[in-house]
């Protein structure tokens, strides 16, 4: 049937009476989601709806994140590298998301931002528990960030509880043991609340994976997973700090840091440096 006088007849099917079944605004909680908006500038700065938003939906996907990251760690520790596989695709489809996200932050231009910024007292995202999880997760452990949360007894206790958790990276290169690889007994019973540092002695076990792909495929598929998140994760990083340096120059942060220079140093952090480094040890092979 074409289109009456431009509108689309709604379907005799439609239902239309919710007094007493679920409807999409009540399984959605949109009375809280959406009364949670609340600008503190006065009169309410334009931008600060931008400002408050983006940070929030980034916090929804940051939860999700956590969500996946935890479920990872668990199909490692049941020897299911391919399981891991769908929830780490999962992760990296939201990193791009999120990273993809900066670009209509960046239409807020330096003047606009500074007509708010000082509403924001002393916040900022360095005081996010959700990221700071999710670094914890991905071992980047630092007892000292727990410093900022001392003052909030329960996220403090979270975040503990986490620092002292095995890493994903724990739980792979466990899995791996059970599956017979190499791994020194060090890296298996190092204290997991440490940050990792790099191990030479594991490259070999990622030498033997990456030389023969066809027999160790499943693994191997993981690893290479596992570089599609770190990756993904620096360019979030990255256009973090480039954001903020087009929005705030080279301005001291909110949070008491240096500021772009601050966020420039994380961009040195990896979480699988020996899986940067097998890729220095594959020979080139001989095409005749
Ligand atoms: C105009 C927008 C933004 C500016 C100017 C900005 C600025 C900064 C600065 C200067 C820092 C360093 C800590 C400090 O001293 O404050 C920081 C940290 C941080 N920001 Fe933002 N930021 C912006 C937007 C965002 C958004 C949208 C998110 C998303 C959640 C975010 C998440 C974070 C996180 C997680 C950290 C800690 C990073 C780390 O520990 O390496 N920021 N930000
Ligand atoms: N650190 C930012 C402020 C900021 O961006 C912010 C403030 C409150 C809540 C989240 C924030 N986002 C990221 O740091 C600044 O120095 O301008």
């Amino acid at each position: 049937m074409s289109i009456e006088h431009g509108e689309r007849p709604l379907e005799a099917g439609v239902r239309t009476d919710f007094s007493t079944t679920m409807d999409y605004a009540g399984y959605l909680n949109l009375d809280q989601v959406l009364t949670a908006q609340a600008p503190v500038s006065d009169p309410a700065h334009h931008d600060e709806m931008l400002f408050i938003i983006q940070h929030q939906t980034s916090e929804l996907w940051l939860k999700l994140m956590l969500h996946e990251l935890r479920a990872t760690r668990d199909h490692f520790d049941a020897d299911q590298p391919t399981r891991a596989l769908k929830t780490l695709a999962r992760v990296k489809h939201i990193l791009r998301t999120l990273t993809e996200q900066w670009s209509v932050l960046a239409t807020l231009t330096p003047a606009e931002y500074a007509e708010f910024r000082s509403v924001l007292g002393s916040s900022s995202g360095f005081q996010s528990y959700q990221y700071r999880e999710i670094e914890f997760l991905l071992g980047n452990k630092n007892a000292a960030m727990l410093r900022v949360f001392e003052s909030k007894p329960e996220i403090h206790a979270r975040l503990e509880a986490t620092l002292h958790e095995p890493t994903i990276y724990d739980s792979f290169l466990r899995m791996l043991a059970r599956l017979g690889y190499g791994i020194p007994e060090r890296i298996l019973t190092r204290d997991v609340a440490e940050a990792w540092v790099e191990h030479p002695d594991l490259v070999p076990v990622y030498t033997t994976i990456y030389e023969d792909v066809d027999r160790h495929w499943s693994v191997y598929e993981a690893c290479e997973s596992l570089v599609d998140i770190e990756d993904a994760f620096q360019l979030w990083r990255f256009r973090h700090m480039s954001t903020v340096q087009r929005v705030i120059g080279f301005k001291a942060g909110t949070g008491g840091s240096s500021g772009v220079a601050f966020l420039r140093r994380a961009l040195e952090l990896s979480f699988f440096p020996e899986l940067t480094a097998v890729r220095t040890e594959i020979r080139d092979l001989r095409v005749e």
